[in-house]
């Protein structure tokens, strides 16, 4: 098993083109696909979730694998629901663990016809392509948006259109705006006309160009490695001020931990205040990819911190809350949880172990949010660190061009 053994440099400098984001380019890869468009959507993300679903798109195989890809796999069932054909949609063993029945039910309830190849409630699914009659259901909002978005896609292909009505408290609702925000563009009307309502008119998605904005969650990563440091100087390309993603609050919370956004023409640069405030209280509920590199920081800054909303983080590509909670103990952090849905430290601390070797149980951000912590432990390192494949393969690549130091060993 590869390992990374990690030394920061002295001061950190760097330009950094971003990866795309890949929540827009699969959410613009099926739009695309619906609308039969004849544009093809630009500066995709060369990531396995991204390339995963141009596979998917492209080769129509009767049997699809999408390996870790949330997006994909939600995305598809919808999209595969209405379109012509028998698929069977699979994933790697984690993705079968996590759930689809609110997805597959909503879908069954406006007449798809899916069943499981599996578990009941989990891929592999099989589907077979159908016209979908019903056009108003309910459904819950309150363990993944994904299961919303996918559904929302499919709405302006329906002969009466969609409404959703949500019930529960809505969970990462950035990303069913995204999602409303990108129909839109590419034609279609969709709107919330309640707080807990979604109409989707039936009229067709046009074709337009589009070209994917740089992944603000990538971005957090860079902003860590600010944070962390004592000196850095960092730019990163192609993120905009009104960015589509609602990853893009990050920016605002990490200017409460000292680093500041001066917004330019090609993307941003971080500045160091150094005017970190002394604890950090936040619902992360909007923003649940961004609750690694938050934890770690605030961890590794000695500021104590108690994040909310954090519910849907046991079901990601791996149970984040147990992981962080293992891995900072031990870089000698003792981090506290309250109904799987808390996070919080009041500075509590254990003995380091002396070589800590972070295990990311196959999740790309265990790696990317763990990596800056070789800033303060020297030698640190990263396990399985090919994971960070699933959405910015070039991440190692960054943090040499940043002056990192990376040893592999075995
Ligand atoms: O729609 C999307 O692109 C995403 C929605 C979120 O998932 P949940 O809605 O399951 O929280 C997020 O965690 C994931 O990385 C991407
Ligand atoms: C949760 C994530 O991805 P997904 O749910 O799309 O697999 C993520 O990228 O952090």
């Amino acid at each position: 098993m590869v390992r990374y053994k990690l030394t920061s440099p002295p001061m950190v400098k760097a330009t950094i083109q971003l990866p795309a984001s890949k929540s827009i380019s699969n959410r613009a890869l099926i739009i695309n696909a619906l609308g039969k468009g004849s544009y093809s959507p630009e500066n995709l993300s060369d990531c396995d979730d991204t390339q995963v679903m141009i596979k998917a798109l492209t080769e129509n195989k009767e049997t699809i694998d999408i390996m870790a890809a949330g997006t994909a796999m939600r995305f598809l069932t919808a999209y595969l629901s209405v379109t012509p054909g028998k698929h069977t949609i699979t994933g790697t063993a984690r993705m079968q663990q996590r759930p689809i029945q609110i997805l597959v039910n909503a879908l069954r309830e406006l007449g798809a016809e899916i069943e499981y190849a599996g578990n009941e409630g989990f891929p592999p699914l099989h589907i077979i392509g159908t016209e979908l009659k019903k056009n108003e259901i309910a459904l819950k909002g309150n363990v993944s948006s994904q299961y919303i978005s996918a559904l929302l896609m499919i709405g302006p292909v329906l002969k009466n259109g969609l409404t959703l009505h949500l019930s529960g408290e809505i969970i990462s609702r950035p990303y069913i705006n995204l999602t409303l925000q990108l129909m839109n563009d590419f034609g279609a009307k969709a709107a919330w006309t309640a707080p807990n309502s979604i109409s989707v008119a039936p009229q067709p998605y046009e074709s337009i160009p589009f070209t994917v904005e740089s992944d603000w969650s990538a971005a957090s990563y860079w902003y860590q490695i600010a944070a962390l440091s004592s000196k850095a100087e960092i730019e990163l390309l192609g993120l905009f001020h009104h960015s589509y993603q609602g990853d893009s609050r990050g920016a605002e919370v990490f200017s409460r931990l000292g680093i500041t956004t001066e917004f330019t023409a090609k993307g941003v640069k971080l500045k160091k205040t150094g005017n970190a405030l002394k604890k950090l209280e936040e619902d992360l509920v909007d923003i649940p990819d961004l609750a690694q590199t938050f934890v770690v920081t605030c961890a590794l800054l000695n500021i104590p911190f108690r994040f909310t909303g954090l519910q849907s983080l046991k079901i990601k590509e791996t149970d984040r809350i147990t992981a962080l909670r293992s891995e900072l103990k031990k870089l000698g952090y003792l981090i506290e949880e309250e109904n799987d849905s808390v996070l919080m430290w009041n500075g509590e601390r254990c003995t380091p172990e002396q070589t800590p070797i972070i295990q990311t149980y196959e999740d790309h951000r265990m790696a990317m949010a763990f990596a800056p912590a070789a800033i303060l432990y020297p030698d640190l390192q990263i396990a399985e660190p090919e994971v960070v494949s699933k959405s910015y393969p070039n991440y190692w690549e960054h943090l040499k061009q940043a002056g990192f130091q990376i040893i592999s060993e075995k």
